[in-house]
């Protein structure tokens, strides 16, 4: 059988359970590189899906893709059944997809609680960056609640009132989640979230994480840390030039031997075969 096969067997295994985003057959080209081609899986209510693949391997095309900054070359995007591949990225918010970013993209002049009040009123309606010009007080009325939850759900309560600049880098990837969620979000899409932290930090995300995923919400997880990946996900694709290579529980995903070979290099095989 096909990986191709593999994967829609597994997929077609879950369709009757409450599937959040659907992806069939998607590609984007850009000109001739085929930057995704032909990717297909479902992510179900409740579950952390990753995907794991080497650099330009397609993995933040496809995240551009299902936020609908990047157009499709083929396919089709479902959202809780819904198709939206032709919802335009300023909308995907609204539909209930929020998203944290491979840099961390913090207002560095707002306070912890105005730069999560970006997210909450983002995801009240559309406009929140002119409110912000109109005026902080306004903003803030608003979204009150949905900050207040959303720093109390990412353990940032007491920080409310500090600048970005002044909380570690850690603390700052945090926020960004923070924010994302204050967007009230049924699916979270999180790209690379522990690039550039150190181990603990990167422990403190993945708890984080799983502790999201404790209390419903479903997230797709892009990440180059395979122990994170393994550590922290219900299902894993791998992909490389584009293109889905193996798909599955995580520990088994990164002993396929076309994930290794990618992916994983000497080093990792020898770490994912000694688990
Ligand atoms: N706007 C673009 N125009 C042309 N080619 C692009 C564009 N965006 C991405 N590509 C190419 O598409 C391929 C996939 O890139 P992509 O950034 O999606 O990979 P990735 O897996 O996210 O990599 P990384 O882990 O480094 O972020 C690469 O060959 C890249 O050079």
């Amino acid at each position: 059988m096909t990986t191709d096969a593999r994967s829609r067997e597994a997929t077609q295994n879950e369709s009757t359970t409450d599937v959040v985003l659907g992806i069939d057959d998607v590609a984007v080209h850009y000109g001739g590189i085929k930057a995704v081609d032909g990717i297909s899986f479902d992510i179900t209510r409740g579950k952390i899906f990753g995907i794991l693949g080497p650099n330009g391997s397609g993995k933040s095309t496809l995240l551009a893709a299902v936020t609908r900054l990047t157009p499709l070359t083929r396919g089709t995007l479902t959202f809780e059944g819904e198709p939206f591949a032709k919802v335009s990225a300023q909308k995907v918010a609204k539909l209930g997809i929020a998203r944290t970013f491979q840099t961390v993209r913090l207002l560095p002049d707002l306070t912890v609680r105005e730069n999560v009040a970006l997210g909450a009123d983002l995801g009240a309606e559309q406009g929140g960056m002119r409110e912000l010009l109109l005026g902080r007080k306004a903003l803030l009325n608003r979204s009150r609640d949905a900050v207040a939850e959303a720093l109390e759900r990412t353990g940032l309560t007491g920080l409310e009132d500090i600048r970005p600049g002044e909380l570690s880098y850690g603390l700052q990837r945090r926020v960004e989640i923070a924010r994302a969620i204050a967007m009230s979000p049924r699916l979270l899409l999180l790209d690379e979230p522990t690039a550039g932290m150190n181990k603990s930090e990167r422990e403190d995300v993945t708890s984080l994480l799983k502790k999201l995923r404790e209390e419903g919400l479903t997230q797709l997880l892009v990440e180059h840390d395979v122990q994170m990946m393994v550590d922290t996900c219900d299902t894993l694709i791998a992909m490389n030039f584009g293109v889905l290579i193996a798909q599955g529980k995580p520990q088994d995903v990164v002993r396929e031997p076309s994930v290794q070979e990618a992916y994983l290099g000497k080093r990792g095989a020898q770490d994912a075969r000694s688990q």
